[in-house]
């Protein structure tokens, strides 16, 4: 009896990516699977093509080679408005500058992301309002601007947002490069809490070696030929 295909989060497979025009670098990444709730961790030097990796997971790029699954769908053949809606339901994103709406009040910034990806607004309400208190935002703050809140404070709401939906998998881009060592592990602990909790991939690129302790998986940007190493 054969063993059952396992379903990956992501699965990718011999992936090759170059920017047009240039006949220099390209991104080569022979595969890379993860299981719903396993979390990997990106490191390597300014350049080194970890913006690029990012893209392509999240289907802002296609390969030029290889293919690219997405909780079973294949990213590198779909078009770029099925990409788009693929996107919106499976995946969230929190980057280094966070793309908050600053004069829209935190919980808004957080249900932008259940109107993108035509959910209905007030179903994501009560959630929105749980997983900002979770992360310990209290209610008063919630009407509030986003502009008018902390860094730390912002990057809680970026997390929440990008949680909302449950995503099978969330991508984190040096979220935490702005935050001192207390504060900068303190939110490593609250975000794979609530990932957890809703059984979320992550994938979560930093320069910032220390965090490694936190995944199951490891990927150094500068020997990508070696692949996926255990933690
Ligand atoms: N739009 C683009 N067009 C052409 N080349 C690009 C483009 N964006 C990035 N590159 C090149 O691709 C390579 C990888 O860049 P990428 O931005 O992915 O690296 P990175 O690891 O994210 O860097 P950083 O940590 O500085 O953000 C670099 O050689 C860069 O010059």
């Amino acid at each position: 009896m054969t063993d059952k295909p396992k379903k990956y989060v992501i699965d990718l497979k011999n992936l090759q990516f170059r920017w047009p025009g240039s006949s220099g670098w390209q991104l080569q990444l022979p595969g890379l699977q993860l299981e719903a709730g396993q979390h990997l961790f990106v490191r390597g030097a300014s350049g080194s093509g970890k913006t690029t990796l990012l893209n392509l997971l999240s289907g802002i790029t296609t390969p030029h080679q290889g293919e690219l699954w997405l909780q079973q769908q294949p990213m590198h053949r779909l078009s770029a408005s099925k990409r788009d809606t693929l996107r919106a339901q499976q995946i969230g994103v929190v980057f280094q500058q966070l793309n908050l709406i600053p004069y829209l009040s935190v919980i808004d910034n957080v249900l932008l992301v259940a109107r993108f990806a035509g959910q209905s607004i007030s179903a994501s309400e009560e959630r929105a309002s749980q997983l900002l208190s979770r992360l310990g935002l209290v209610e008063s703050i919630h009407q509030r601007a986003a502009a008018e809140l902390s860094v730390g404070q912002q990057q809680r709401v970026a997390i929440a947002r990008a949680l909302l939906l449950r995503p099978a998998l969330l991508i984190a881009d040096e979220p935490t490069s702005a935050l001192d060592a207390d504060n900068r592990d303190a939110f490593m602990q609250l975000m794979l809490a609530e990932a957890n909790d809703s059984g979320t991939t992550v994938i979560f690129v930093s320069h910032d070696t220390a965090l490694r302790q936190y995944f199951h998986w490891y990927l150094d940007m500068e020997q990508l030929a070696q692949g996926v190493q255990a933690c």
